[in-house]
């Protein structure tokens, strides 16, 4: 038995939360999906039915009746208008959670009736298989038990971390875009071993073997990254020699830039 959820705008990150949770075991026949009036909304509703086996529709204000949870999933810009759109119908007590980068609790509550749970969150995309990550941030009338609901319907999704909502601006640019810095590491890995003579499906093979590996050694052991380094890196060695390079070009330091300007793009589109 499990809570009835709405997700409203189920795009890329609304399916994978949506995924994550029903993989888990929350059941599809709680979950109702919401998509836009279009063409391409009516092919992905119905592709989420076969798909997911839950119900979708085009009416935001249908899919919250009689839901006790209601995930906003769209993008930023269209935050207030599903505001508007569910606060006259939202069952009392019903819990507001946004997945939406840089929307504030201060900003959701003030197009919903007032008392109303809310609770920002910063999920990724890995969801979908249940190896996501969220942080979860409470608004002024969220208690312990709206979060608690929304952390077991995240559960399934992953790991879910509580972080102070002045922190969920870092968290978008770490985490939250975070598995798309690291496509981009997989992607010119594989390119490399196509150019040293590797053949394209055994260069990207090892190429995301090679990083989901590290991930979980790393995650498994809890040794700090700089011990596990040192544990491939010989003397005068090959890696040593490889390292060198990435340090020459910054690598390091085009991360933190790369954090720092996803952070300050988060705070700008919650301004
Ligand atoms: N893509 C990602 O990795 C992550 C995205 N987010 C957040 O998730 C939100 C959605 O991002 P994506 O899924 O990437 O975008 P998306 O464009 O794939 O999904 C948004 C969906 O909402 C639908 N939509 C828009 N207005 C609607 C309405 N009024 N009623 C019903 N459906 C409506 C769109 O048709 C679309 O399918 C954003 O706020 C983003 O900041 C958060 C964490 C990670
Ligand atoms: O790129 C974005 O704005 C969203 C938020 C975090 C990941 N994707």
């Amino acid at each position: 038995m499990t809570e009835r959820v709405a997700i409203l705008g189920t795009g890329n990150m609304g399916e994978a939360v949506l995924a994550g949770a029903i993989g888990a075991g929350w059941s599809p026949g709680d979950v109702t999906a919401t998509v836009r009036a279009t063409e391409h909304g009516t092919a992905r509703a119905a592709s989420l039915r076969e798909r997911h086996g839950v119900a979708t529709t085009t009416d935001n204000a249908a899919a919250v009746t009689g839901a006790e949870l209601a995930v906003v999933a769209v993008k930023p810009k269209d935050v207030p208008a599903v505001l508007d759109e569910i606060a006259p119908v939202l069952t009392a007590g019903a819990v507001v959670v946004s997945v939406a980068a840089g929307v504030t609790t201060a900003a959701m509550e003030r197009s919903l009736r007032p008392g109303t749970p809310v609770v920002r969150t910063m999920p990724n995309t890995p969801a979908q298989i249940g190896a996501g990550i969220t942080a979860v941030a409470p608004g002024a009338a969220a208690d312990e038990t709206h979060l608690a609901l929304v952390e077991r319907f995240l559960a399934g999704t992953g790991d879910v971390v509580r972080v102070a909502e002045k922190d969920l601006d870092a968290v978008t640019a770490l985490s939250g875009g975070g598995p798309a810095y690291v496509f981009t590491v997989i992607d010119a890995l594989a390119e490399a071993g196509v150019h040293a003579g590797l053949k394209r499906d055994v260069a990207s093979r090892l190429a995301r073997q090679t990083v989901l590996g590290a991930a979980r050694l790393a995650v498994e052991t809890g040794e700090h990254p700089a011990i596990l380094r040192e544990r491939v890196t010989s003397p005068a060695g090959t890696t040593a020699a490889g390292l060198r390079v990435l340090e020459e070009r910054a690598v390091r330091a085009a991360f933190l830039a790369a954090v720092e300007a996803a952070r300050a793009r988060s705070l700008e589109l919650g301004a």
